[in-house]
Parts: C-alpha cells; structure tokens; sequence
C-alpha cells in the first residue's frame, strides 16, 4: 500500500524543514506542494493575508476549524504571544496523526491544541472542555457547508465577543456562498473581503474577515 498524500508532505516537512523551525515548516511544505503535489493548504499567498489578520488581532485564544495536515495551524501558532492558546479541530484521524507531528516538528505542541472530531460536536464542548470564555479570533477551513452552521453555533454557545474576528478561507474557490451571504447580510458583522489566489494557482480566491458586533 502506497503513501498517502499527508504523509508525504510529513515525509517532505522531515527531510527539508529544521526542527523547531516553524517558518522553515511553513515553506518545505509550499514548496512541495507549489512544485511535487498541490495540496489544501491555505498557501503561501493567502498565508500572508492571514499572517497580518493575526498579527491586528494579537488573540489570545483562537480556534482553528480544519486542521487538515496543520499548515495553517503553524502558521497561527507561531505568532501567538506567550501565554495564548489555539485550538483546533479535525475529524479525520489520518489528518490529525500528520499534523500531531508537523506541529510537533515545527515546536508549536505547546501552545496548540488538537481536537479530533466533528466541529458540530466539539464546539458545544469548548467552554466546559477548555475553559474558554470567548474566542478572540476564529480561522474557518473545514467543509464549506459547515462554515453557517458553526458560526451559528459559536453565537448560540456564547464564544464570541464583541470585537471577535473571524477569518473564512475559499469564499470564492471552491466558494462558501451561503456564508458570504450570512455574514454580509447581519447586522451583526462588519466584513470585509480580501482578494488573492487559490493555494499554488492563478485562480481567484480569497478570504472573508468579519468581526462580531455582539
Ligand atoms: O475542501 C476544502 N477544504 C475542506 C477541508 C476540510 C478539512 O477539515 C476536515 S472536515 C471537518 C473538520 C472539523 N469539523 C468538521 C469537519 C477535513 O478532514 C479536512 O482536514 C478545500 C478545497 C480547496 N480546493 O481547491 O478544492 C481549497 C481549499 O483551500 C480548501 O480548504
Ligand atoms: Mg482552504
């Protein structure tokens, strides 16, 4: 049985990443999948425009929903200020065991969290679970047809405070229009969309950045 294609990203991460190294992480992995094999990351381009959400934000907690093989999750985890948290969430094991160690390798264990299962499950859970108050900042990247749902639910279970950001990726490609239009039409966001590229492609894409108004 051959590899999967997580693992050869691990594989690509181990043989030409420095351990402990998150910005040497961060571009083993865009150039394996910019020049060998595209993979879902959230990229280079847009991990720029990510990269600068956060550094405004400066969270405390932040919550992560798709982990897929932790590209992003390093990307976040090494801005954090000492002392903050991340959490994220993903619902397939094999994703999950790639990105234990890609995170891992890039030294950011501590300051990361990863939760393994169904955001729809977890996030009713998070306040017992973690004692976290409220979110400072939310990165969407799962399943786009979740992305409604669990934004309702971080409403509905009081994670978010005023002021929080959330930050949604592919709203163009492969799109999430149901939650362009949710955020858009509330009068409980101000969005705002931030032109780029899909990962590794001149295709368009971008994110969406709201902030809850409470
Ligand atoms: O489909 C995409 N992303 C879905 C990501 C899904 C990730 O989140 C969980 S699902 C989950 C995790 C937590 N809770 C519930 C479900 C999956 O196991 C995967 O790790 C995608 C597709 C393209 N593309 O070009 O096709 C580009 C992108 O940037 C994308 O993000
Ligand atoms: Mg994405």
């Amino acid at each position: 049985t051959g590899s999967t294609r997580p693992q050869r990203m691990l594989k690509a991460v181990q043989k030409n990443a420095t351990k402990g190294d998150p910005e040497s992480v961060i571009s083993a992995i865009d150039y394996y999948c910019r020049h060998k094999e595209w993979a879902m990351n959230v990229g280079d381009e847009k991990g720029l425009i990510l990269d600068s959400v956060l550094t405004e934000v400066n969270p405390s907690t932040a919550l992560e929903l798709g982990t897929y093989c932790g590209y992003s999750t390093v990307r976040i985890a090494r801005l954090l200020s000492p002392g903050s948290k991340l959490i994220t969430v993903e619902f397939n094991p094999d994703f999950a065991a790639v990105a234990r160690q890609i995170i891992a390798y890039a030294g950011l264990q501590d300051k990361v969290t990863l939760v393994e299962g169904p955001s729809g499950d977890l996030i009713p859970k998070m306040k017992e679970r973690f004692g976290i108050k409220s979110f400072d900042f939310v990165f969407l990247d799962h399943w786009k047809d979740r992305y409604v749902p669990d934004t309702k639910l971080l409403e509905d279970c009081g994670l978010l405070r005023k002021g929080t950001v959330l930050l949604a990726d592919n709203v163009i490609c492969p799109g999430a229009p149901e939650y362009l239009k949710y955020v858009k039409n509330s009068a409980h966001y101000e969005s705002q969309y931030y032109k780029s590229n899909l990962e590794y492609t001149k295709v368009e894409d971008g994110l969406e950045k709201s902030v809850f108004l409470g």
